[in-house]
């Protein structure tokens, strides 16, 4: 069995300040005192240049951590026309080590499709980012019964683009619409069923070890599901969007994501 380091990523969506990354760093500082979770911080691109020297101040208190900060989206394009948006590469300069890509706020609302999500996936690994993969069904789309297949055909579209090892150096992460921002986040059985089929289908369509992989719950998770949730197989941590803008909730999150293992 491979032993999966799990990550505990906070979307910080469009919120926080630099504020909320000095409380963040504080509490990382005195109350973490853990390498066994990857942590990831992902505030809006304008504040990802602070909070990466932010962690380098601090890096003697944060010794003995694995904390990182990753973008919320990234262009499919290298640069040039294109008013409003942020390469890839800018990221890496700015010290990101990871990229959310294709999440379903922005699959909704900013055009981001399952072939564009694997085209920006194609420029984060590029530049030497680690893709977070939001995938995830609507609820009429599991009510249908079409959960399975809404995920593969992300999974899919991602080694087609990006070939048999595309996985690599990526981790996935299940966010069910249904479950985002709602407080009705998806059962640990629920979540493990899912989660389980993921790794499953990575180990047909893709060379990379799928046992390596790691998935990630996201949608409504609190200190108050995290236990169960993380306790499953195959959920190795969260992406947490509302309680991720709470430090002691956040940290709280990522001492449930060591302790659950
Ligand atoms: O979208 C999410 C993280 O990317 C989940 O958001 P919530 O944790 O607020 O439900």
């Amino acid at each position: 069995m491979t032993s999966r380091r799990p990550v505990l990523a906070g979307n910080w969506k469009m919120n926080g300040n630099l504020q909320l990354a000095q409380e963040l760093v504080a509490k990382f500082s005195s109350e973490l005192d853990s390498d066994a979770v990857e942590v990831v911080l992902c505030p809006p691109a304008v504040f990802l240049a602070n909070v990466k020297q932010l962690l380098e101040q601090n890096a003697a208190a944060l010794a003995g951590t694995r904390i990182g900060v990753g973008g919320q989206n990234a262009s499919a394009l290298d640069g040039g026309a294109h008013t409003g948006e942020i390469a890839a590469s800018m990221l890496a300069s700015v010290g990101c080590d990871y990229v959310i890509l294709g999440h379903s706020e922005r699959r909704a609302m900013y055009g981001d499709t399952t072939v564009s999500v694997a085209e920006k996936f194609a420029k984060a690994i590029a530049n030497g980012l680690i893709p977070i993969l939001c995938v995830g069904e609507s609820e009429s789309e599991r009510q249908q019964g079409n959960t399975f297949d809404v995920i593969a055909a992300d999974l899919e579209k991602v080694v087609e683009t990006n070939g048999k090892r595309a996985f690599d150096n990526a981790i996935i992460a299940y966010e069910p619409l249904w479950a985002i921002g709602t407080g009705n986040s998806a059962t640990p059985e629920q979540a493990q069923e899912v989660h389980a089929f993921i790794r499953a289908h990575l180990a047909k369509i893709s060379d990379s070890d799928a046992n390596a992989v790691r998935i990630l719950y996201g949608g409504s998770v609190t200190p108050d599901n995290a236990v169960e949730l993380f306790a499953q197989a195959d959920v190795d941590g969260g992406l947490i969007g509302g309680a991720s803008l709470d430090a002691d909730k956040f940290i709280n999150l990522c001492q449930m994501a060591v302790s659950a293992k």
